[in-house]
């Protein structure tokens, strides 16, 4: 059960942007679809503990990663909670091996065995064995994208938080991508939230829709609604 209930204000000098909303589900894929500037990657942000909340709660089957009324507020790396840019963020000076490891390693000098075998794991899972020693800029985008994604479940997170993962990519890799990650995270069991533009990534993947407009909550649907087809394309 992700359980969440945000408000927030961000701000520059010019505009004030104010996020507003909460939900609570047990559908194992969850995405986040709206206009730009809905909202949806600040939802992100603030369930990573990435953006200040002035109040609301986050719980992930009861356990409680932010809670205002009470004080809670665990810092992101204590939250369980793997992140995935659309930029994929990776260390451009860093072999791929050491990139899928670096979660684990930060503050160790050396990988524990156990640790070394989750990363062996990860990067045969991902097709990645015969450039585990290359670095990232001579990766192709899907392999980048993949790398980033075994980096984000090194850690064995308890929440996937992905923000707009394909965007980088054209659309046959898009689908494979969206095929990979659909069985990955079946066959791991862990809850995902995603963020994407493509109605496409939507229909695949989630079991569970939330329309986001202006920072607020507008509808939610579930993937056999027979209306989410055309709620997505924006059709009456
Ligand atoms: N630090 C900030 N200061 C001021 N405004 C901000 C800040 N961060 C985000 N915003 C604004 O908040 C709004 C929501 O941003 P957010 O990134 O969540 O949108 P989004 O729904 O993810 O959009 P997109 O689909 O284009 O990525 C936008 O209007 C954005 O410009």
């Amino acid at each position: 059960m992700i359980d969440v209930s945000l408000q927030l204000a961000v701000s520059d000098a010019r505009r004030r942007f104010d996020l507003d909303l909460a939900f609570a589900t047990d559908a194992p894929f969850i995405a986040l679809y709206g206009p730009s500037g809905a909202g949806k990657s600040l939802t992100l942000q603030a369930m990573a503990g990435l953006l200040p909340v002035h109040a609301g709660h986050v719980k992930l089957d009861g356990r409680t990663l932010l809670d205002t009324a009470t004080g809670v507020c665990l810092p992101p790396e204590s939250r369980g909670v793997g992140y995935l840019f659309q930029q994929y963020a990776l260390f451009p000076h860093l072999s791929v091996r050491d990139n899928i490891a670096f979660g684990l390693t930060s503050w160790r000098r050396r990988l524990q065995p156990a640790d070394a075998a989750r990363v062996d794991e990860l990067i045969d899972a991902f097709g990645l064995a015969a450039m585990a020693r290359s670095r990232p800029a001579s990766l192709s985008g899907g392999q980048q994208q993949r790398v980033a994604l075994a980096r984000a479940l090194a850690r064995r997170p308890s929440l996937l938080l992905l923000d707009e993962p394909f965007a980088a990519l054209h659309t046959s890799l898009r689908r494979e991508l969206r095929d990979d990650l659909r069985e990955l995270r079946r066959r791991l069991g862990i809850p995902a939230v995603i963020v994407s533009h493509d109605p496409d990534d939507v229909m695949a993947l989630a079991d569970e829709v939330f329309l986001l407009e202006g920072g607020q909550l507008r509808q939610r649907l579930r993937a056999d609604d027979p209306g989410l087809r055309a709620a997505l394309e924006g059709r009456p």
